[in-house]
Parts: structure tokens; sequence; C-alpha cells
């Protein structure tokens, strides 16, 4: 005859039973975003860090911990959340899994200091390692990204400013920036969250103009600068190393000490003359070249800049512009972001 479980036996058929299935879980979530490293991004030291990772968890798995799962029997396989069913971008489906793991690592935790105390010290650092890589990746993402990115849409106030941004997104927009002079800040906080929001549903970048505080109460991913604005390397102290800076240059030595503080872009402008930014001397073209033979980070030439005259800007050596009238004044922002990129993807298809 089978003995019955007694209760002690039955509590710690439970805790391993919890353990078995989210050392499973935090396996699979690093496998994910493993395959996108080694896959998406050809970049073997993220790889190689979920790898370790990954070994460091089955570590711990051991035979006794997966005797106990009882797939039958989990109530839990039948429950998805309709967000689980369908992902937006790359983006959606990297932090959805990095919440996973961490979730995952710190259920291993908290249990296991029911089962082998060293496991829960264990986990414990392990979580805080997923976070480094987390950041590591999200950063690396970032970078990418801006890198690929050809047109940037600078936001004015505007009765229609989100649905100028989605038609701008829909049309192939991958980088944005937020910038209102004049609103108060509760507005200011509320229109950055849903911009913020909206470029997450796309996979595109989400830039605040001016405030470091407002881009990180909305963790934007980044913020840009003017000359007078708050210093570079205050800014690269609040924002860390993994959000983007871009900073305003309108002259050769402005872009040379942007480089040395090391900014993640730089605008070049006002090309031409601009109602945007009334009072401010164009530079011209003579810069933009100067940019194309002289930055080595990604620049925006802006000012100006529409579909008539592009073609000229592109002459003159730009690979990306800016722009506000251009597409929030547009009819159709999908179709004037559509034909702006058709004619920067002309020069090298691929950046
Ligand atoms: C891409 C890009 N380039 C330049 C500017 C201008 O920034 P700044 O000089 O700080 O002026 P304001 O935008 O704050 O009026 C920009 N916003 N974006
Ligand atoms: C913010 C800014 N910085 C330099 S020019 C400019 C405004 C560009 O606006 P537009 O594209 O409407 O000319
Ligand atoms: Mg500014």
């Amino acid at each position: 005859m089978v003995e019955p479980y007694s209760q002690k036996e039955q509590i710690q058929q439970v805790v391993y039973r919890i353990l078995d299935a989210n050392l499973d879980r935090a396996r699979e979530g690093l496998r994910i975003i493993e395959e996108w490293c080694r896959f998406g991004l050809n970049n073997a030291q993220l790889a190689l860090e979920c790898k370790r990772l990954r070994q460091e968890v089955a570590k711990w798995h051991t035979p006794e911990l997966r005797a106990a799962r009882d797939t039958p029997g989990d109530p839990g396989t039948e429950l998805t959340h309709p967000q689980e069913e369908q992902r937006a971008s790359i983006k959606s489906v990297l932090q959805a899994n990095f919440c996973r793991i961490e979730e995952a690592l710190r259920v291993l935790e908290e249990y296991s200091k029911l089962y082998h105390p060293t496991m829960a010290k264990a986990c414990k650092q392990m979580r805080y390692q997923v976070y480094t890589l987390e950041s590591s990746l999200m950063g690396h993402q970032r970078h990418q990204l801006l890198w690929r990115s050809r047109l940037y849409l600078v936001t004015s106030p505007s009765e229609t400013l989100l649905n100028n941004v989605e038609a701008a997104l829909k049309g192939g927009l991958t980088l944005l920036q937020y910038r209102d002079k004049t609103a108060d800040d509760s507005l200011r906080l509320e229109q950055a969250r849903k911009l913020r929001q909206l470029c997450h549903i796309y996979g595109a970048l989400f830039i605040v103009n001016d405030r470091v505080d407002v881009a990180l109460a909305v963790d934007a991913d980044g913020v840009h600068l003017g000359q007078q604005d708050m210093p570079i390397a205050v800014a690269r102290q609040l924002l860390g190393s993994q959000r983007l800076i871009g900073l305003s240059t309108t002259n050769k030595e402005e872009m040379q000490a942007a480089i040395a503080e090391g900014v993640d872009y730089i605008g070049v402008g006002p090309v031409y003359e601009t109602p945007t930014k009334l009072g401010k001397v164009a530079t011209g073209l003579e810069y933009v070249s100067y940019a194309a033979k002289n930055c080595s980070i990604p620049w925006f030439a802006i000012g100006g800049i529409d579909a008539n005259n592009i073609n000229d800007v592109i002459d003159a050596g730009a690979e990306r512009v800016a722009v506000v009238r251009s597409l929030m004044q547009a009819e159709q922002p999908t179709l004037v972001t559509q034909y702006l990129l058709s004619q920067l993807n002309r020069i090298k298809p691929e950046l």
C-alpha cells in the first residue's frame, strides 16, 4: 500500500513544482533573448551572456525538481493573456521576455529559500545580471535603430498631434522628437506618455526635446539638447549610457565639441531659414557638406527641409534629415513620409 503524502511533503511538492515551472520559464525567456542577440544583432558577446545565464539556470534544475512536474494537473497552462498572443515589434518581444525572466527569477529566489538557500542567493545574483543584460541590449537596440533612421520628425503643437505622428509612423518613420516650447508640464507629460506609447507600438525611437526630467519620467529613448541647455556631461549622468543624447550644432566647432563630449547624434542646421525657429541664421548647404565629410556619428540636416528641396540637401551630402512643418502640416503625412524616405533611400539603400 502506498503511504499518502504528509502535509509537509505535500507543501514540499508544491514548492518543487513552483521551482520547476519557473526554472523552465527563465530558461525559455533567456533562449528567446539569445536568439535575437545571435541572429538579429549578430552580437556574440550578448548571445554568450544569455547562454551563460541559461546554463546557470539549468544547473539548478535537479531531477527531484523535474520529477515534481504535473503538467496535466496545472490549471495555468490554459491561462493566456491576449497581449501574449500578439506582439507589435521586436522591442515588445524582448521587453515581454525580460519581464518574464525577471519575474521567474524573483519567484525562484523567494521559494528556493525553502529549498536551498544557496540557490536563492544565486537567483538573486542572476536577476541583477539580467537587469544589466537588459540595459545593454536595449541600449544596443536603440543605437542600431538610430543609425538606421534616415528621417526624424520633430513635432510642433497641434490639435492633431497623435494622428499626424501615427500617420508618419505608418509611412515608415522610426525616429520621433516631442517638441513643445509652450505647454505646461502636465500636458507635456500626458502628450509625451501617449507619443512614447505610440512609438513603442510601431517600434520607433522616442526622444524628448530639452527636458531630461520628462524623458526620464516617460522612459523615453533619449533627449535632444541645444547649445544653451543642460551640459551634456550632466545629462549623461542623469540618463546613463544606454539612452540617446542629441545636440544641435550650427558650425564645425560645435560639431567637433559634440563628438568629443560623447553625444549619440547631432542636428546640423538650420540649413534654410525657417519660421519654426524664427531669427536663427541659416547655415546653408556648406555646413551640410562639411558634416558629410567630417562627422563620425549620425547627423540630421534640419531647418526648412521639404519635399521640394530635399534632393538639394541630399546632393550636398545628407543621408538623414529632420523636419517639423513638412510632416506636421502635411495633409497626408503617411505619403509625405514615404516620399521623403524614398528620396533618402535612393542614394545608399542600406545604412
Ligand atoms: C534634430 C534636431 N536638431 C536641432 C534641434 C534644435 O534644438 P535647440 O537648438 O535646442 O532648439 P529647440 O528645438 O529647443 O528650439 C532640434 N530640436 N532637433
Ligand atoms: C528645431 C529646429 N532647429 C533647427 S531648425 C529647426 C526647425 C525646423 O523646422 P522646419 O522643418 O519646420 O523648418
Ligand atoms: Mg532646446
